[in-house]
C-alpha cells in the first residue's frame, strides 16, 4: 500500500533552518489553549524615552518608545486635585516613594493596586517584584489611604434611577483595580464625555410588545445611544434583541467586528437584569469587563484566580450586577452552577461567546466548551434563553454547536461574512526586509509605518522576534508579543499599541482575541496562517471602525508543508486532522487562486455565496489586476473535464481506493513502474494518456478536485502518514452524467494547460504577472469595454488615500497641520486619561473636524 506522496510530510525536515522552524512550531503557545495573560492593566514601565535615533533591536524589551509618561503626571495631578476620587491617593503616595528612580505615575498606579488588593495580585505581584525597574509602594502607607477613598459609581437601581453606591468593596471588584478605569470614571462622573445614563423600564407587557416590533422602539434606540454611543442598530442587531425578548434560544453568526456585544448586552441593560457570559479567554473577559465598567455598567469576571471575596461580592450585590463573565470551566463547575442557581430571578440570559469553540469542526475547538450542555440540565435554568454567538462557523459547525449546547428551536441570525472594507492582497515571501520595506510610509512624528496601526502575525515566536527586529532596524516603532515574553512585556506592548505609542505590533496569534482597537488599518500575516478560518478571524481585526483597511499575506509553499507536518504530528483524531487539512487546503486556494480571493474565502463559510460577475474594485489584488487588464478574467476557473475523467477512471479501475494519487498519476503519465498493471483494453488506452502534463500539474489537479469534493481521502489505521484517494458521490455522478468540469484555477493548473509558446514569443499576461501589488503596472489594457478604463486600483481609491491623509501633498497645508495637531492632542488626552486615542475620538471625527473646521 502506498501513501499519498503529495501529502506526505518530509520524514526529516531538510535544512537545519527548516528543522528549527518545525521544532519551533511544535512548541505551542500556551495562550492558544489556556490563556493566562490575565488582565491587561497599567503600563508597568515608564522611564523609557523616545529614542533620538532608532534603537537597535532589543528582543527582550518593548520599552523603547515612551515619551509622554512623565509629562502627563502634572496633568493627572491637577485633575486629581479637583476631584474627590482616587487621584488623591496617588498624589500622596507619589511623594513618599522609595529612592529608586521611578516616576510619580508608576508610584501612583502601584499605590492603587496595593491599596485595592488587585484580584490578580498574587501572580502579578511576583511578576512585578522580579522586574527591577519598579519599586513596590510601601503597603502600610497605601493602606492608610484606604479610608480617604471616595467613589461615585452610578448603578442602575430597580426604579431605574441613578443611585450612588455605598459599597466600596463592590466598587473595588467592579473597578478591577485599574487606575485607568478610575480616570474614566472621573470623566463619567464629571459628565465630560457621557451624560447621565439610565435604563428604561420594561415590564412584561412592554417586553411582549417589543418582541413583535420589527423596528426598534425609541427607548431601545435611546439605550443604544446612551450606553454605546450608536445612533442606529446595525442590520439584525435589533432582531437578536427582540428574539431574546420573546424568550427564544438563538444562534448568532455575525462577521468579525460586526457588533455581537450589543446583541447580548443590551437585553440586560433594558431589563435591569443579569446576563452571564461564557468567554474562552481571560484577556477577552477583561477587555469586555473593562469596557462595560468604563461605561458605568456593573460587570465582573470570575475565573480560576477569583477569590472568595469576589464570589461573596457577587452574591451580596446580585441585584445590581448586569454582567458576570465566566470561563467555561468555571461556569460548569459545581460552584459555577450553584451561582447560576442563586442568581434566580435576576438572571435573564446566558450568552456563549465565541461559540465555534464548541465544535471540533471549527478552527478553535476547546474541550471545556463541550461541557456547557450541562447548564441546560439544571431545571432552574431551563427557562433562561441561551444565545450562542460566533463570527466563524460553517454550516457543519453551526449544527454541531446547536446540538451540543442543546439549543431549543433556536432562532438563527446570520449576517454576511463579507467585510467589504477589507482589501485582501497576497505576496510571495522572499526576503523579510525587502518584502516589508516597500509598504512603509515615512512620517515625521510616527517614523516609518504601514499607514496606520498594524498587526503583523507570525506563526512562531522565533519569527515574531525576527520580524520585530527587522522592523525596528528599519525604524518602525514596533513591539513584539508572544508567550515567551514576561507578562509585563506583553502588557506594555499591548497598552502601547492601544494608545498609539507604537504603530506596529508583531505577534503570534495569541494577540488579538478580545482586542477591540477599531482603527487597525493593516493586518499582515508574515508566513501562512494556520487555516482558512483562523485567517478570517485574524484578518477581521482590521478595520473594525468600518474604515478601509488592508490584509496582506506573505507566504511560500513551504509554509503549507510545515503546517501539514504540524497537523500530522498533533494529537488530534483522524477525523479532525482530515477536517483541518481541508481547511488548510481551502486557505491554499485563497492564497494561490488566479481568481477573486474574497470569493474563495467567503465560499468556505457560505457555499451559496455568488461569485461577482465582474471583478470588483477594492476587493483583492487579483480583482485589481483583472480590472487593470493584467490578468485574464476568464482565468479564475479552468475546464479540466478531459483530464478529470481520465483520473477518475484510473483511480476507480486500477487502484480502487487502495493507493495515494501518486500511483494514478504515474500510470497516466506512462511510468514504466506502473506499466505491468495494464490488463484490459481501456487500461491500455489510459496508460500514458496524460504524459504531456507534468506530475506537478496532475498533483495540483488532484488537490483542486479534492477541494471541489470530487475526490476523497481514506486512511486506514495502519497508515502513519498520507492517505489513499477515492472517488466521491459527486465524481461518480459526474462521471455518469457530467459534461463539463471546471475547478478553481491556480498558476500551476493554468500554465500547465497552456500550449508551450514558441521560443521568443511574448509572455501572456497571466504568466508575466508579478504577485506584488506594489509592482502594478500603469499600462492598463482594456478588457472588453471602455468602462474598464475608469476603474481604479485599490491603492488609488479615495477612501484608501484618506488613510494617508498626512502625506497627501495636494491637501492644503492648513488642513494637514490641523489634522496632525488634532492627532497630537488626542494622543495627549489619551495619555492623560490612560485611554486609547480612539476612545477619545475616532479618526472619522478628527477628519471631519479638520475638514469642516467648526468655529463654535
Ligand atoms: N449599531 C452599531 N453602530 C455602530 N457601531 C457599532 C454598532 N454595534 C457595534 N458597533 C461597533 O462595532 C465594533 C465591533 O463590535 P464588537 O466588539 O461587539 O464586535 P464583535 O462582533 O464581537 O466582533 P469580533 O467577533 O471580531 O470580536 C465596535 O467598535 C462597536 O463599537
Amino acid at each position: 500500500m502506498s501513501s499519498d506522496e503529495d501529502d506526505l510530510p518530509p520524514t526529516e525536515p531538510g535544512s537545519p533552518a527548516e528543522k528549527e522552524d518545525v521544532e519551533e512550531l511544535l512548541e505551542t503557545d500556551p495562550e492558544l489553549e489556556n490563556d493566562s495573560f490575565d488582565d491587561i492593566q497599567v503600563i508597568e514601565s515608564v522611564d523609557d524615552k523616545l529614542p533620538v535615533t532608532f534603537p537597535e533591536p532589543d528582543n527582550d524589551s518593548n520599552n523603547s518608545f515612551d515619551d509622554d509618561d512623565v509629562k502627563d503626571i502634572t496633568q493627572t495631578d491637577t485633575m486629581s486635585e479637583n476631584s474627590n476620587c482616587i487621584g488623591k491617593v496617588s498624589l500622596k503616595t507619589s511623594k513618599n516613594r522609595k529612592t529608586k528612580p521611578i516616576t510619580d505615575e508608576v508610584t501612583k498606579k502601584r499605590a492603587f493596586n496595593e491599596t485595592l488588593g488587585s484580584s490578580s495580585s498574587s501572580s502579578e505581584a511576583s511578576d512585578t517584584l522580579n522586574d527591577s525597574e519598579y519599586v513596590l509602594m510601601d503597603v502600610e502607607e497605601s493602606q492608610s489611604q484606604k479610608p480617604s477613598r471616595s467613589y461615585s459609581l452610578r448603578t442602575r437601581a430597580p426604579d431605574n434611577g441613578i443611585e450612588e453606591s455605598n459599597d466600596p468593596e463592590f466598587l473595588v471588584s467592579t473597578f478591577d483595580t485599574k487606575t485607568s478605569l478610575r480616570k474614566k470614571r472621573h470623566f463619567l462622573d464629571n459628565g465630560e464625555f457621557f451624560t447621565d445614563k439610565q435604563t428604561v423600564p420594561v415590564d412584561e407587557e412592554t417586553k411582549k410588545k417589543w418582541a413583535k416590533m420589527t423596528s426598534p422602539p425609541p427607548e431601545a434606540l435611546k439605550a443604544l445611544n446612551q450606553f454605546y454611543g450608536h445612533k442606529t442598530f446595525r442590520e439584525k442587531q435589533w432582531d437578536v434583541v427582540r428574539n431574546f425578548l420573546a424568550g427564544n434560544d438563538q444562534f448568532v453568526l455575525m462577521s468579525t467586528g460586526y457588533g455581537k456585544s450589543v446583541c447580548y448586552q443590551l437585553p440586560s441593560l433594558l431589563l435591569n437584569s443579569l446576563t452571564v457570559v461564557v468567554s474562552p479567554l481571560i484577556s477577552l473577559m477583561n477587555d469586555q469587563v473593562t469596557t462595560l465598567v468604563a461605561k458605568g455598567i456593573d460587570a465582573i469576571k470570575l475565573d480560576g484566580d477569583s477569590s472568595q471575596k469576589d464570589w461573596d461580592r457577587i452574591t451580596n450585590n446580585i441585584a445590581r450586577i448586569r454582567f458576570i463573565y465566566m470561563s467555561p470551566e468555571m461556569i460548569t463547575s459545581n460552584r459555577g452552577l450553584e451561582l447560576l442557581a442563586e442568581c434566580g430571578e435576576y438572571l435573564s440570559l446566558l450568552a456563549i461567546d465565541e461559540a465555534h469553540c464548541v465544535s471540533q469542526w471549527g478552527h478553535d475547538f476547546r474541550s471545556s466548551y463541550r461541557h456547557l450542555a450541562s447548564i441546560r440540565n439544571r431545571s432552574q435554568l431551563c427557562n433562561i434563553p441561551l444565545i450562542a454567538l460566533t463570527a466563524t462557523a460553517t454550516v457543519r459547525v453551526r449544527g454541531d454547536v446547536i446540538q451540543n449546547l442543546k439549543l431549543r428551536q433556536p432562532r438563527i441570525t446570520t449576517t454576511s461574512f463579507d467585510r467589504k472594507n477589507l482589501y485582501i492582497t497576497v505576496h510571495p515571501s522572499k526576503d523579510l526586509v525587502n518584502d516589508l520595506n516597500g509598504f512603509l510610509t515615512l512620517d515625521k512624528t510616527k517614523g516609518p509605518h504601514f499607514g496606520g496601526p498594524t498587526i503583523v502575525y507570525c506563526q512562531t515566536k522565533l519569527m515574531v522576534d525576527n520580524v520585530n527586529s527587522a522592523l525596528r532596524q528599519m525604524g518602525v516603532r514596533s513591539a513584539h508579543y508572544h508567550a515567551g515574553l514576561t507578562k509585563n512585556q506583553r502588557e506594555k506592548a499591548h497598552t502601547d499599541f492601544m494608545r498609539d505609542k507604537i504603530t506596529t505590533i508583531v505577534a503570534t496569534v495569541a494577540f488579538g482575541m478580545g482586542i477591540d482597537k477599531p482603527d487597525v488599518r493593516n493586518v499582515i500575516h508574515y508566513g501562512c496562517p494556520k487555516d482558512i478560518e483562523s485567517y478570517y478571524q485574524e484578518m477581521g481585526r482590521a478595520g473594525r471602525d468600518g474604515g478601509p483597511s488592508i490584509c496582506r499575506v506573505f507566504w511560500a509553499p513551504k509554509d503549507m508543508i510545515t503546517n501539514k507536518f504540524k497537523l500530522r504530528n498533533s494529537n488530534l483524531t483522524e477525523e479532525v486532522i482530515e477536517n483541518q487539512t481541508m481547511m488548510l487546503r481551502q486557505l491554499e486556494l485563497v492564497l494561490s487562486t488566479m481568481g477573486c480571493r474574497r470569493f474563495q474565502l467567503l465560499k468556505h463559510f457560505d457555499p451559496t455565496y455568488q461569485k461577482p460577475a465582474v471583478p470588483q474594485p477594492d476587493c483583492c489584488d487579483q480583482c485589481t489586476e483583472m480590472l487593470n487588464g493584467n490578468l485574464d478574467t476568464s482565468s479564475s476557473t479552468i475546464d479540466v473535464s478531459k483530464e478529470a475523467r481520465w483520473l477518475f477512471q484510473v483511480i476507480h479501475e486500477m487502484y480502487s481506493g487502495k493507493t495515494g494519487i501518486g500511483k494514478a498519476i504515474e500510470f497516466l503519465r506512462g511510468s514504466t513502474k506502473e506499466e505491468w498493471r495494464m490488463k484490459t483494453l481501456t487500461q491500455k488506452n489510459l496508460f500514458g494518456v496524460g504524459k504531456n502534463l507534468s506530475a506537478k500539474w496532475w498533483t495540483e489537479l488532484g488537490k483542486a478536485l479534492r477541494l471541489a469534493g470530487y475526490l476523497g481521502d481514506v486512511r486506514t489505521p495502519q497508515m502513519k502518514f498520507g492517505s489513499c484517494v477515492t472517488l466521491t458521490d459527486s465524481s461518480e455522478k459526474w462521471f455518469l452524467l457530467g459534461k463539463e468540469l471546471k475547478v478553481d484555477s491556480t498558476p500551476i493548473l493554468l500554465q500547465g494547460k497552456k500550449e508551450k509558446p514558441p521560443p521568443g514569443a511574448p509572455k501572456t499576461p497571466a504568466t508575466s504577472r508579478s504577485h506584488s501589488a506594489a509592482n502594478q503596472t500603469d499600462d492598463k489594457k482594456i478588457l472588453g469595454s471602455v468602462k474598464r478604463l475608469t476603474y481604479k486600483s485599490a491603492n488609488e481609491d479615495e477612501r484608501l488615500q484618506n488613510m494617508k491623509v498626512e502625506n497627501d501633498e495636494s491637501l492644503p497645508e492648513k488642513i494637514r497641520t490641523l489634522r496632525s495637531r488634532l492627532d497630537d492632542l488626542r494622543v495627549e488626552m489619551a495619555t492623560m486619561y490612560e485611554m486609547a486615542p480612539f476612545q477619545i475620538a475616532p479618526n472619522s471625527v478628527l477628519d471631519s473636524f479638520a475638514n469642516i473646521r467648526p468655529n463654535s
